[in-house]
């Protein structure tokens, strides 16, 4: 792994904050499920995450976490509710514009990292280039610089199922990175993991972060929860106070 961590970009102003448009942000969410019994998994939700910044979603199992996951992640919409991305409102958009926000704005790292398992390494990493926009000549590139990175460019022609877990969410990581997103959503990044390889993920999210990338990442583990500049905590469909 090859840490370049860069420091912030500096103020242009004598007060940027006010005017900056939020990474995410998060407006009375609430997402029901009908059932019968209706499940109302998040009610009323409030967040706002800055450019840059490092979260980590908590809480109890049931509380919400993928619920507003696959929210932030364009993946499923609130009932009522706004959310904006990089200050865009998503719920205007059609079906088409979501997949092509979500391809070029957001990177994904799962649990079960999600890989193709037919596909070498650098094949992975090079897919959602396809979808993201990313120019063709520079997407070999860029998907070398990602593997590098994440300090895999010696496994390149690989198929993932020879690699270890924390290689292969090694990989994962290259792949959500490679397109350059504004936000990294992670899933229990490390829920598959010792506790070393976890905090080689970590470390690499940390990288990241330093270099200016938005990061939420949902999890179960008190030590991943703590890396992140900040928590929200989910309970039963809430934002809970910090403690
Ligand atoms: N598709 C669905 N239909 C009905 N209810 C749902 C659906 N998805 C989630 N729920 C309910 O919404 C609530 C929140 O679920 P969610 O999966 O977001 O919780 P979570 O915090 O991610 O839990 P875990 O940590 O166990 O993954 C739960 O009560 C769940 O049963």
């Amino acid at each position: 792994m090859t840490a370049a961590p860069t420091a912030p970009a500096a103020a242009t102003g004598p007060d940027p904050a006010p005017d900056a448009v939020p990474a995410i942000e998060l407006r009375d969410l609430t997402r029901s499920f009908p059932g019968p019994p209706e499940v109302q998994a998040l009610k009323g939700v409030n967040v706002s995450v800055a450019d840059g910044e490092y979260v980590a979603i908590t809480g109890p199992s049931g509380s919400g976490k993928s619920t507003m996951l696959n929210i932030l992640g364009l993946l499923d919409r609130p009932t009522v509710g706004e959310y904006r991305l990089g200050g865009v409102l998503t719920g205007t958009l059609t079906e088409d514009q979501r997949a092509a926000v979500r391809a070029r704005q957001l990177g994904f790292v799962f649990q079960a990292f999600h890989l193709m398992s037919r596909r070498t390494v650098l094949e992975n990493v090079l897919l959602p280039m396809l979808y993201s926009g990313t120019p063709r000549a520079q997407r070999e590139p860029r998907a070398r610089e990602a593997l590098q990175r994440v300090g895999l460019d010696h496994r390149v022609d690989f198929l993932p199922g020879t690699l270890s877990g924390g290689e292969r969410q090694r990989v994962a990581v290259a792949r959500a990175v490679a397109t350059r997103p504004r936000v990294l959503l992670a899933d229990e990044p490390t829920g598959n993991l010792d506790q070393a390889t976890s905090g080689e993920i970590m470390a690499l999210f940390e990288e990241l972060h330093a270099d200016g990338l938005t990061l939420v990442v949902i999890t179960h583990d008190e030590g991943v929860a703590r890396r992140a500049s900040r928590r929200i905590r989910l309970a039963d469909g809430r934002v809970s106070p910090a403690a």
